[in-house]
């Protein structure tokens, strides 16, 4: 039975999302509306992952808190958080008033505390897997009867990205066309499961706060990019359909020349907007040169860059070819950086030689690279937000700091 001093819980993990087919531009910057869909790969929380307990409980100070990283964090001055939360209470309520034999929850302060094993802010989509984590942990702290489709325009409130992270798989984030936002929404396009061989390598070049955060980046490129346009009313569109058909189809040359060139493309924009933005850099430059350097040698498409809002690049490819994408890669960095190990790292271990050798690639790009990258990830597609049983947030409610 609850009493006075009930401390309510529930704790999950998510996942990080990267985009292969680029949300970049608001149609509504309050509603957090995106001028265009865009289309992402959920990654495995074996290697990256939030996670959050939402607790709730009369003890507590009147007031909502959030502590991120062992550090309580000012929510109520990010409108983004107290949307998502004002959001979720509603639901709440009315779930309360529909059965009024349940504890009244919704009046209750909320203690959120969150971890996230990796650099927060740092172009690892962060905010993608905090607020997808926050949302579903208090929609589970709630009892909420909505899908992960309907709690993903909650989640979209907090960042846009982190609509994408409450599915596994291949998730799409259909831009609408409602001016309420009631159908900017994500959905699976796939399972994890339909194309489980994807993997992911991560060249961390900088673990730095990035200079220019996304939300002012892409209203810069609105405003002042002329390429933007065209972007957003057909080349997206047309890339959306056809990276669709290629998951379908398990079409991995397809899919990965769609994803270079719709990174290329927002990049495009962003050095087109004014003053002219620069996520990318020399080394970001050199991940470049070498996947286009291994696809030629090897004589057909077996690995795709993608790069977000700063100069890490993500190395899309399939397991079948690891000895071949990872293993140079391996070669080139693997005295540099450390994470070669993990889950995902098996098919690499006897590797000794690159699988493409070093005299086929750039020598300038592979010392640039080289010298450039500080850390790797090594990862694969994955599922969806997970419920666990492990809590940051005691039974009496003390935050437990691990
Ligand atoms: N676990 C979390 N719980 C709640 N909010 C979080 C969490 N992690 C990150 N955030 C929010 O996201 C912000 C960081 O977002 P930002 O877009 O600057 O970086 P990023 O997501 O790491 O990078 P990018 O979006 O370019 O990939 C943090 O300042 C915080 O407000
Ligand atoms: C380049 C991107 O990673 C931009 C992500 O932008 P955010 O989702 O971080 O932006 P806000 O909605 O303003 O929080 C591309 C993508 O993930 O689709």
């Amino acid at each position: 039975m609850a009493s006075e001093s009930t401390v309510f819980r529930a704790s999950t993990t998510a996942p990080v999302n990267i985009a292969v087919i680029k949300y970049w531009g608001k149609r509504d910057a309050s509603l957090n509306l995106p001028t265009n869909s865009s289309l992402s790969v959920t990654l495995s929380q074996r290697s990256l992952r939030t996670l959050t307990t939402a607790s709730c409980s009369a003890v507590y100070p009147a007031a909502d808190s959030l502590t991120l990283n062992g550090k309580p964090q000012d929510i109520q001055s990010s409108k983004r958080t107290l949307a998502c939360l004002s959001n979720l209470r509603s639901l709440r309520q009315a779930v309360e008033a529909a059965d009024l034999t349940l504890p009244k929850l919704s009046t209750l302060p909320l203690r959120i505390v969150s971890e996230n094993n990796f650099p927060t802010a740092a172009g690892l989509a962060s905010s993608a897997a905090g607020f997808a984590a926050l949302v579903r942990a208090v929609a589970d702290l709630y009892q909420l009867p909505q899908s992960p489709r309907e709690l993903s325009r909650i989640a979209r409130q907090g960042s846009g990205s982190a609509c994408r992270s409450l599915m596994g798989g291949y998730v799409a984030w259909r831009s609408g066309e409602l001016e309420d936002g009631s159908d900017s929404l994500a959905e699976e396009v796939a399972p994890a499961s339909h194309w489980p061989e994807m993997r992911a390598l991560i060249l961390v070049v900088s673990a730095e706060k990035k200079d220019v955060p996304s939300t002012e980046g892409m209203q810069t490129t609105v405003a002042t990019s002329s390429l933007f346009a065209t972007r957003a009313a057909s080349v997206v569109p047309e890339r959306m359909d056809a990276i669709e058909t290629a998951i379908r189809d398990r079409d991995f040359p397809a899919f990965a020349e769609i994803t270079m060139r719709d990174s290329n493309s927002f990049h495009a924009t962003c050095l087109d907007s004014w003053p002219p933005i620069f996520y990318m850099n020399d080394v970001s430059r050199a991940a470049v040169r070498l996947v286009h350097d291994i696809n030629r040698a090897v004589g057909r498409t077996v690995c795709a860059y993608t790069f977000d809002a700063g100069p890490n690049a993500v190395i899309y490819y399939l397991d079948e070819v690891s000895e071949l994408v990872a293993g140079t890669f391996k070669a080139i960095l693997g005295g540099t950086t450390g994470g070669w190990e993990g889950p995902f790292g098996q098919r690499l271990e006897k590797v000794t030689a690159p699988g493409v050798s070093l005299d086929q690639l750039d020598s300038r790009a592979v010392t640039v690279l080289k010298d450039g990258v500080a850390r790797v990830i090594l990862t694969s597609v994955g599922e969806g937000p997970v419920s666990v049983t492990e809590h940051l947030v005691s039974e009496k409610g003390e935050i437990i700091i691990n």
